[in-house]
């Protein structure tokens, strides 16, 4: 690589290795509890921290979501996992080691399908497998290279982390955000992960840039130009934006390298968000400086029988499918209506309580469109949905209009957080009795001939001016569209 080439002449290669925190109630290998919201280093215990001594015992729920995971990976789950320590000294990791597993993980050899721009692309799984969570430094005025002092919080040490470690079938930023927001959905879905967690999903990026020849038709880079290339390691993603921001600045600054006849060092490099670039941080570590071996005090783990008791629910691409073959929705709004379990499951209850056609439109347009208006998550409503269903239910049952419900209700709703019953009260949207507005289309009818004569003549416009006295009548609860009918139906 030492000669320099044209930009155009090179492909970028990316792998990731995607660190998922388990949702468990407590750890992986003690009974401390994982919640989030504890003050620092009140959520320990001799295992965690540790002491000499104490005994790890593995957790099962956090097995349990290993499972689900390789399962909805297409991965093989082998008839039995050992764990291994893996050695490093670090403030974030009191025991000097970590628990994981090293030649035979829980998960191999598995694949995610995605689109990115309209594409279809499967990325390979090379592997995945569990392992503790070291405590979380917190650097005290600045970043990592720049901070006067760390704090250490061990309440994470030993929360359930799944590596998922893909294979370098990345030919780009993009295909990676796009990768990770599928997976992400799809680690809801499994209900093993919550994303509004901080920390939740931790990527370290590799990338290396090859010669274009040697991307194969299929878009597979020989297996040799893989090995030879000199990859960095970027660490400190944690989102997909950023995976996008810290891999595009990567491909650039190894490109520009190699163009300018420069080697592109093996090495560690951590992203700076706030600057928006890469710095060097270390050689990288060789897979002999960790010196793994068995971990002597967990037994190897048979899955073997366990696994096929394991159930997986339906997963997104299936799901965007019935929903579109068993509602007649289009693409577009079944890809709307199922990425996120959430909204699916709230928008099959309303499609069965009322009608498949309104939920889609209300769910769908209405509460994701003035949700995303405001910036707002559907988690942030997750309580009342319940609520929503009532607005939907008095748009079905016609006891408000579309109109009121969509410009009053609904906003009123999200801004101040008001029920649905209360606004249409407080506000008169109740529409009008059929007796009412019949009342006051005769009415209209009666007090202007004139605008009844242009009818006849059959001026367009007049109708338009009936329809508005009889708004007016009714204090805008009646529905134009049953106005006009009426109003035509009486001048016949
Ligand atoms: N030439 C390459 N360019 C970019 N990525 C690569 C290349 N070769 C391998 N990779 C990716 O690097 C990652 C290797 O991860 P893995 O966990 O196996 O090893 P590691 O990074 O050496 O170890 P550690 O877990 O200590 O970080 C994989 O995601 C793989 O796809
Ligand atoms: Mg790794
Ligand atoms: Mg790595």
């Amino acid at each position: 690589m030492a000669q320099a080439q044209e930009q155009d002449d090179l492909a970028v290669v990316i792998g990731l290795e995607v660190h998922v925190q388990l949702e468990t109630d407590t750890k992986i290998f003690c009974g401390c509890s994982t919640d989030p919201s504890e003050e620092p280093n009140t959520q320990t215990c001799p295992v965690c921290l540790g002491l000499p001594g104490a005994l790890p015992v593995l957790n099962e729920s956090a097995v349990e979501a290993a499972v689900k995971v390789g399962k909805a990976l297409d991965a093989s789950i082998p008839e039995e996992t050992r764990f291994h320590r893996k050695n490093y000294y670090y403030p974030d990791l009191p025991k000097n080691f970590q628990i994981t597993q090293y030649d035979d993980p829980i998960c191999q050899d598995g694949e995610l399908e995605f689109s990115v721009e309209g594409t279809r692309r499967a990325v390979g799984i090379r592997r995945a497998h569990l392992e503790e969570d070291p405590g979380s430094l917190k650097h005290q005025g600045g970043s990592i290279d720049t901070a006067e002092y760390t704090l250490v919080d061990y309440n994470r040490a030993g929360v359930p982390l799944l590596e998922i470690v893909t294979k370098p079938d990345f030919r780009g930023a993009e295909e990676v955000r796009a990768f990770l927001a599928k997976l992400e959905e799809v680690l809801e879905y499994l209900g093993v992960f919550d994303s509004t967690r901080d920390g939740s999903l931790r990527i370290d990026a590799n990338l290396s840039v090859v010669d274009d020849d040697a991307v194969e038709p299929d878009g597979a880079v020989a297996e040799e130009a893989l090995e030879s290339a000199n990859r960095t390691e970027v660490k400190n993603i944690s989102s997909h934006k950023g995976a996008e921001k810290a891999l595009s600045y990567e491909a650039t600054r190894q490109k520009n390298a190699i163009r300018r006849g420069r080697a592109v060092e093996q090495e560690t490099r951590h992203w700076d968000e706030s600057r928006g670039i890469t710095v060097s941080m270390r050689s990288k570590e060789e897979e002999k400086d960790y010196r793994y071996f068995e971990e002597a005090d967990l037994p190897p783990l048979r899955v073997a029988h366990w696994k096929d008791e394991i159930q997986i629910p339906e997963l997104p691409d299936a799901r965007r499918e019935r929903f579109q073959t068993e509602y007649g929705l289009n693409s577009e709004a079944a890809d709307k209506l199922t990425t996120t379990k959430q909204v699916a499951d709230f928008y099959e209850d309303v499609a069965a309580a009322f009608d498949p056609d309104l939920a889609a439109t209300w769910v769908a347009d209405e509460l994701l469109g003035e949700l995303n208006y405001r910036d707002m998550d559907v988690t942030e409503i997750e309580g009342r949905l319940d609520e929503v269903s009532r607005l939907i239910e008095l748009v079905a049952t016609d006891e408000i209009t579309a109109k009121n419900a969509r410009e009053t209700v609904l906003r009123e709703m999200l801004d101040d957080g008001a029920d649905p019953d209360a606004v249409v009260e407080r506000e008169g949207l109740g529409k009008s009795s059929g007796d009412e507005i019949q009342q006051a289309v005769e009415a209209a009818i009666e007090e202007n001939p004139d605008a009844v004569e242009d009818y006849h003549d059959g001026e367009g416009g007049a109708i338009n001016f009936l329809v508005g006295q009889v708004m007016q009548k009714t204090g805008g609860s009646a529905d134009p569209g049953d106005v006009n009918q009426l109003l035509r139906a009486e001048l016949e």
